[in-house]
């Protein structure tokens, strides 16, 4: 549905944001995971052709997006990292306002497009309250509700869940997952659990680079037997050990390490899961299979 081809970008002040990235996308959900900095919101606001790329293709079913933007945006709902709503207005009255502007004229389709986006989002009970009183998880749901007015077949979500409580987290993942049923959903995140819980595809970005793509599970799968786990002195380590991650455990420092073979008597080979991927690229282990 929709491809990138070796889509560049370097801000005026030299900052290379977007370094050949390439990508195929289709219908459901895809993540784009990648630390703060990593060039997320610059692909983001490219592909939503709110700025152009320096070089690159951009298509949508065959169609050039860089030279048609508003081929893609009929098609498109875009959600960016911080959205302004107008305050003193009822949820309901806003994006009646908003499916105005997005050219939804006929009142009776606009009204029960509204009615099953409020139902979508779980915001029909709270449809008459101001957003300002709204929740930052409300506030991203009725976000969502708004790009999705007009039933685009792309939306594009810039980290929708950045500061949510766990609850509200979860509260949103059931919404992306029905709304990424009937077609393609980009989610934007530097959370991996998001990942986890919701995207078959992913594409791991660092430094403005696609450093891994693929289904999700492979990603990590091909970890197998390369990831061990243990409290031990990592001063042990031999030099081809690797380690990915420290956590504390009651108390207790114990690490995640890859390696290709026992790295230390005390370490227990365990299962590999997407954030040992994530900190393979982000810690800057080589690994012939990346
Ligand atoms: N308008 C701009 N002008 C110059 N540099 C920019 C501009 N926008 C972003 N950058 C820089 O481009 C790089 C990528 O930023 P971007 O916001 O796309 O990353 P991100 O992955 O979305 O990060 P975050 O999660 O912190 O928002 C960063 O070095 C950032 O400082």
């Amino acid at each position: 549905m929709l491809q990138l081809d070796s889509i560049s970008k370097t801000y005026a002040d030299g900052t290379q944001a977007l370094k050949q990235i390439s990508m195929e996308l289709g219908t459901g959900m895809v993540g784009l995971l990648g630390p703060n900095g990593a060039g997320k919101s610059s692909l983001m606001r490219t592909i939503a052709t709110l700025q152009d790329a320096d070089s690159g293709l951009i298509t949508m079913n065959g169609v050039c997006v860089r030279s048609n933007p508003l081929f893609l945006r009929s098609q498109l709902g875009y959600l960016p990292q911080h959205f302004g709503v107008y305050p003193h207005i009822s949820c309901r009255a806003l994006l009646e306002h908003i499916a105005i502007l997005k050219g939804l004229n006929d009142t009776e389709q606009r009204q029960a497009q509204i009615e099953s986006l409020l139902e979508l989002t779980n915001l029909t009970k709270v449809a008459e309250r101001q957003v300002r009183h709204f929740s930052g998880g409300m506030l991203q749901r009725f976000g969502i509700a708004q790009a999705l007015l007009g039933n685009p077949q792309v939306l594009i979500l810039d980290e929708p869940t950045s500061g949510l409580d766990p609850a509200e987290r979860l509260r949103l993942h059931k919404v992306l997952h029905e709304v990424a049923k009937t077609r393609l959903l980009l989610l934007s995140t530097h959370i991996v659990e998001d990942i986890e819980h919701l995207c078959a595809n992913t594409y791991i970005l660092i430094a403005g680079e696609v450093v891994a793509s693929g289904s999700t599970d492979s990603l990590f799968k091909s970890l197998d037997g390369k990831v061990w786990q243990g409290a031990i002195d990592i001063e042990q380590l031999p030099a081809d050990a690797h380690v990915l991650t420290e956590n504390l455990y009651y108390g207790r420092q114990v690490y995640r390490v890859f390696a290709e073979s026992q790295p230390h008597p005390a370490m227990t080979p365990v299962k590999p899961c997407l954030q040992d991927r994530y900190f393979l690229h982000l810690n800057g282990i080589e690994w012939g299979e990346c």
